[in-house]
């Protein structure tokens, strides 16, 4: 068996384009929708993550405002400016780029976020909503990895109901909300949260319908391991050197995995460029919600 694609940097391009459409009905009423990045520090992968969704902003009409702060921020500067974005009226979504300097809280900058202005959906009152909320439509963001993954999944007529899905990884961006969603009674999936310290991984993979591995470790999901048949996103990304000292993107799905999956989302792109597209979704229903739409 070789798996299918779950092809993220199409199914983002064609979700850019209809993102486009919608900022467009907004502009014809006045509104533009503008996203806020703060970043912290000159973390190669961040400044790229962070140049991408100013790039991807540009291309669906949306205003951005960049701000780049040193290494060296304290929280206390760091806390004025989230203060600062949180009155900006052209800012009408922001993100605070994460991982954040050790000596920062990353609790206490997301906490003093506008919730009304939280576009990754990280914000407790956010993640809060997520939680009280099994049945009826989502009205606050969603953290952008976990849509995007949910996404992906129903753009390709993949449908959850009933499947044992198997979260591997429990971070705050990915592993924790992701169960919430799949847990609602629009998608009725039954999930296992596995972590550094499940006992015995490979008996829980052989059960999974459906993995999402989204722990960061390179390749520490085993072909031989998994369910045949199983659909796997392979979220975590990790940078490696390869044979010629070159850093390369690495996912936490060993390439095996392509001969015993039905479906499997690449990595790089797979859920990365699902994440930057649910990013823009955040920003424009939120925009749509405020103007009524
Ligand atoms: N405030 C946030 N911080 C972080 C988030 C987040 O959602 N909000 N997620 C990640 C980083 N991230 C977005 O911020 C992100 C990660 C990966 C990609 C992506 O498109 N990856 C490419 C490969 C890119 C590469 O070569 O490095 C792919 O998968 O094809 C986009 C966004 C942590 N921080």
């Amino acid at each position: 068996m070789t798996a299918q694609i779950l092809d993220g940097k199409a199914t983002a391009k064609a979700i850019k384009a209809e993102l486009t459409e919608r900022v467009a009905v907004l502009a014809a009423r006045g509104v533009t929708p503008g996203l806020g990045t703060i970043l912290v520090g000159s973390d190669p992968g961040s400044t790229w993550y962070v140049g991408g969704k100013h790039k991807d902003c540009a291309e669906v009409g949306i205003k951005s405002i960049r701000v780049d702060l040193p290494e060296d921020t304290t929280q206390e500067i760091l806390l004025a400016k989230v203060r600062e974005l949180n009155e900006n009226p052209e800012c009408t979504g922001y993100i605070v780029q994460l991982p954040l300097p050790k000596h920062i809280d990353q609790d206490v900058i997301l906490e003093a976020m506008d919730p009304a202005k939280d576009a990754d959906g990280l914000h407790p009152m956010n993640l809060g909503r997520l939680v009280a909320n099994v049945n009826r439509p989502m009205t606050s963001p969603l953290p952008c990895t976990p849509k995007g993954c949910v996404e992906l999944l129903a753009r390709h007529d993949i449908d959850l109901d009933g499947k044992n899905v198997l979260v591997v990884g429990r971070g705050v961006t990915i592993g924790r909300p992701i169960g919430l969603l799949l847990t609602r009674r629009d998608v009725n999936a039954t999930v296992t949260l596995a972590h550094t310290g499940t006992a015995d991984l490979a008996s829980h993979l052989a059960q999974a319908d459906v993995v999402i591995a989204a722990a960061g470790q390179p390749h520490m999901i085993k072909a031989k391991d998994l369910k045949p048949g199983a659909i796997v996103l392979d979220v975590g990304v990790s940078r490696v050197n390869d044979e010629n000292g070159k850093a390369v993107v690495t996912g936490d799905v060993e390439p095996a995995a392509y001969e015993v999956a039905s479906w499997i989302s690449p990595n790089p792109g797979g859920v990365g460029p699902m994440t930057r597209a649910m990013l823009l979704a955040n920003v424009v229903e939120s925009a749509e919600r405020a103007a009524g739409i």
